[in-house]
């Protein structure tokens, strides 16, 4: 089939990639000319796992094609996806402009009949407006075509998203028009091809149940970093509690993990938009307010405990921080829980030493060349001339360090670990004062 994709960010790119590498033919457009120049020439604008060579593949087979023309992308494609950013608007709602702009695009360009999908994570409603911004180019142009505006939302997470886009625990499709129902099922089928994984709906839900989603997984988080922060006044060990709930299906495994709190482009933003919905219709969210206020709070959190170690004598020390990405296997530093804890050192008068395997382009874009970071090329360059350790992302290689060079390198021989990596038994066994989320004992005996 012939599709276009508005918007090659994570989302319209790996879903562009994927899509071509069944065998469709697929156009990505994007307004960034460097991003599509880049993309042209082999070079991703991000890093995700398994993405590059996918790319590389498609485009060279001529399955995947990437352009800053909006006209030549529509043109003769039966299916339009729009997959450009969201962001939040200044009351937190949902910035709806990008998605407003490619509606608008796509009703002076479209010359034969299609289906608008909308993978944009977008406010109940937004399928209207895309439809009457479509609907009224068309009308000004004095073109009768027709279109069909769908809602598929996107369930990818970063650094996996391949691996998610390729094998989709679910399709979600809401639609007015079973032929549009139809020709999505015939796109997307070689991603499920044993299983009959499409929930097919009305448009409204579609675009609620994107944001439930996110919303019950964030409740997760936030709801194990209350716990833990419980743990900690108590003197209990949240991983042995996590351990004790996680078996129970009713509970699972998953997004139980308690840590420096959510960071990323969605999570934060997409709670924030439900909350604006439910107010804007009249409802109070109490429990959507407690998650996002409680996520708030735990991003200070390790910079609590680094100041209940020292208090408030923070001047001068330099801190070797792990992880700046907002969670392992991405560059992607937006609303990354690092940021917020480097803010409150520097502000505090520390330095930083930070290590991250993906992100440290993105840090240096971010923070140019303040004198009080440095960001490192190796895990062990950031520890020298350190005084204490902060691990913020839980990527593997940060999981088994040689404890006794760790001790040797740190000054205070101190680890805060804001992803509860390490064992607490043996870090005091190397001699090293640890401050884990939620790990009550362990906390009392750094502390004391
Ligand atoms: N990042 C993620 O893991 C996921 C994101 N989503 C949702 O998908 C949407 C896109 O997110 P990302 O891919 O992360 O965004 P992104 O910011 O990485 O990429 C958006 C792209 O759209 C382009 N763009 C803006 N206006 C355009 C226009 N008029 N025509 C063509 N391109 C245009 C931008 O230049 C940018 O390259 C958001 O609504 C987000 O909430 C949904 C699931 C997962
Ligand atoms: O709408 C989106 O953009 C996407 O948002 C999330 O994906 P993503 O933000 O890429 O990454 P997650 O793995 O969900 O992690 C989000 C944040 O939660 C944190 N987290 C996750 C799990 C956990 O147990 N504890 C925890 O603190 C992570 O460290 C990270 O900061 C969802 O998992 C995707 O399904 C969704 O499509």
């Amino acid at each position: 089939m012939k599709v276009a994709i508005f918007g090659t960010g994570y989302v319209g790119l790996v879903t562009g990639t994927c899509l071509a590498e069944i065998g469709h033919d697929v156009t990505c457009v994007d307004v960034d000319t460097a991003k599509i120049d880049g993309l042209k020439r082999g070079v991703l604008p991000i890093y995700e796992p398994g993405l590059e060579p996918l790319v590389v593949n498609n485009h060279r087979a001529g399955r995947l094609h990437f352009t800053t023309d909006a006209a030549t992308a529509i043109s003769g494609n039966e299916i339009i996806f729009i997959a450009v950013g969201t962001p939040p608007d200044e009351d937190g709602s949902a910035d709806l402009k990008y998605v407003v702009e490619v509606a608008r695009t796509i009703g002076r360009h479209l010359q034969t009949p299609a289906i608008v999908v909308n993978k944009s994570t977008v406010p109940v409603g937004t399928a209207g407006l895309v439809n009457d911004a479509i609907a009224r180019e068309l009308e000004a142009r004095g073109a009768s075509i027709d279109f069909e505006v769908v809602s598929n939302p996107e369930f990818l997470k970063e650094g996996a998203a391949v691996e998610d886009c390729m094998h989709p625990d679910r399709i979600v499709i809401g639609a007015r028009d079973e032929k549009a129902v139809e020709s999505l099922k015939k796109l997307y089928g070689p991603f499920v091809r044993n299983h009959d994984r499409f929930v097919v709906m009305d448009v409204a839900s579609a675009e609620l149940t994107k944001y439930a989603a996110n919303a019950m997984l964030a409740t997760k988080i936030s709801f194990m970093n209350e716990i833990a922060n419980i743990a900690e006044r108590v003197g209990a060990d949240v991983e042995m509690v996590r351990q004790g709930i996680g078996s129970d299906p009713r509970i699972g495994w998953q997004f139980i993990y308690p840590g420096a709190g959510y960071g990323g482009s969605c999570f934060p933003k997409d709670v924030q938009a439900l909350t604006r919905t439910a107010q804007q219709h009249g409802y109070q969210p109490q429990l959507l307010n407690a998650v996002e206020e409680v996520n708030e709070r735990q991003k200070s959190h390790l910079f609590e405990l680094i100041k209940r170690h020292y208090g408030d004598s923070l001047a001068g020390k330099t801190f070797a921080v792990w992880g700046l990405a907002f969670k392992p296997n991405t560059d992607d530093m937006r609303a990354a829980s690092s940021r917020r804890l480097m803010e409150h050192l520097w502000d505090a008068g520390a330095k930083v030493k930070a290590f991250d395997p993906e992100a440290a382009k993105e840090a240096r874009r971010i923070y140019g060349n303040r004198k009080d970071l440095q960001v490192c090329d190796a895990m062990d360059d950031a520890l020298e001339g350190a005084d204490a350790l902060v691990v913020v992302t839980e990527w593997r290689q940060f999981r088994s360090p040689d404890l006794k060079a760790l001790k040797a390198a740190l000054g205070d021989a101190v680890v805060f670990d804001g992803r509860n990596l390490y064992s607490p038994k043996d870090m005091e066994d190397a001699g090293l004062a640890y401050y884990g989320i939620g790990r009550g004992r362990s906390i009392a005996a750094a502390a004391s």
